[in-house]
């Protein structure tokens, strides 16, 4: 699935002014170039606090490009999909009806079922990378991200967005709503794709680099910031990504059990037979296992097991746990491993509670 981020900010950098009124920074050209994206795709997901700020009906406004999505056999509009942990939407609000998604932890699943499930359907997710897989595996190819702050800032701290398309407008606000909250994003550049006048404001285009081991190690090294920490365990993050730079799965330590670790909780989510994993690079904070205490087979050996080719990791693992050596057995097994020892420090802040953090 390729993940579109749009939104416009001002020229101090603020989504909004936080007045009661809705600030509109685009000029008309400009909302119909976001009306020209949103025609091409499958769903358009805002953080329910734009839903609930802007009351927005996030359809497709022209005729013509809804009768262009209904000749190519989709529907008039993409779907529309929020988060919420609180639940705290009005079910009678435009944004709803019959193609809405809301997404809910799955603690709070019956509650909010209970005031929006006449509205939408609601559905259970652990976080937005979790929303993710669910609308991918419901056939969404490209998913558009509207805002507000909160979701850009943790889809893009956890290297979920593709393409960023920011509409800077010549507009001073002085306060409001931040574009980006604070947060640890993944290490290195993006990539400035186009940059276009658009009436007065100027849209610049970003992408991330298919290819790039450090983007993708970054995002790896992002990931373990999820793990809840224990005491005898690393905080370690996964990511395999196909040769065309398409992700195939992530996972982090303990994310679907106490034991497993982040390669593991990866490798689970592709299918084996999947042909892309022989081109497919798996990129782990820190060095695969190579002896284990906690299940029978070390991630090493998992990894040569698969058809994974090739792996790349910042952080050689210490011998505080256990002995590691997962180097030496990819390496024997004719896996390629890539280091990249200048981003272990990284690794190293993410695992105080064991090894030094120099
Ligand atoms: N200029 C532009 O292009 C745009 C501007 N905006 C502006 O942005 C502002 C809204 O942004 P912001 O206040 O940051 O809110 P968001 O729209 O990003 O929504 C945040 C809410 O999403 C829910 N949520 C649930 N899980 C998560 C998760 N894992 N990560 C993030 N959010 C989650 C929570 O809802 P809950 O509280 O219900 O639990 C949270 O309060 C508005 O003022 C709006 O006008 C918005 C879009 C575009
Ligand atoms: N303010 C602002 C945007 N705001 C986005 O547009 C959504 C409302 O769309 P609609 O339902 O069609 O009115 C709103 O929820 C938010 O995601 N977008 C932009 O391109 N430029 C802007 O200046």
């Amino acid at each position: 699935m390729h993940v579109v981020v749009s939104c416009a900010v001002s020229l101090d950098g603020y989504l909004d002014d936080g007045s009661a009124r809705r600030l509109i920074l685009s000029g008309p050209a400009d909302l119909d170039r976001v009306d020209a994206l949103r025609a091409t795709c499958d769903a358009i997901l805002v953080g329910a606090n734009t839903v609930r700020r802007d009351n927005p009906r996030l359809r497709v406004h022209s005729d013509v490009r809804r009768q262009e999505r209904v000749r190519a056999g989709k529907p008039e509009n993409p779907l529309r999909v929020t988060i919420t942990g609180s639940g705290d939407l009005d079910p009678d609000a435009p944004f709803f009806g019959h193609e809405a998604l809301v997404f809910t932890a799955p603690a709070g699943l019956d509650r909010v079922t209970g005031t929006l499930g006449k509205a939408a359907t609601v559905l259970p997710a652990e976080d937005l990378a979790d929303v993710l897989r669910d609308l991918d595996a419901r056939g969404v190819e490209r998913l558009l991200v509207e805002g507000g702050s909160a979701i850009l800032t943790a889809l893009l701290a956890q290297g979920l967005v593709d393409e960023l398309q920011v509409a800077i407008a010549p507009i001073l606000v002085g306060g409001g709503v931040r574009f980006l909250g604070g947060g640890v994003f993944p290490p290195g550049r993006l990539t400035l794709v186009e940059m276009r006048r658009v009436e007065d404001v100027a849209v610049l285009t970003f992408g991330r680099p298919p290819h790039d081991d450090r983007h993708w190690l970054g995002v790896a090294i992002a990931l373990a910031e999820n793990c809840s920490p224990v005491p005898g365990a690393y905080n370690v993050g996964a990511v395999v990504v196909a040769a065309d730079g398409t992700e195939l799965a992530r996972g982090y330590s303990r994310e679907t059990g106490p034991d497993v670790h982040a390669e593991e909780v990866a490798l689970d989510r592709v299918d084996p037979a999947d042909p892309r994993l022989a081109g497919a690079t798996l990129y782990s904070s820190m060095e695969p296992c190579g002896v284990r205490r906690s299940r029978p087979v070390p991630c090493a050996h998992l990894i040569a097991a698969s058809a994974v080719r090739r792996v790349v990791y910042a952080l050689r693992e210490p011998p505080v746990l256990a002995a590691g050596g997962g180097d030496a057995v990819l390496r024997a097994a004719g896996v390629t491993v890539v280091e990249v020892p200048d981003q272990a420090f990284l690794v190293r802040r993410t695992n105080g509670h064991l090894i030094p953090t120099f």
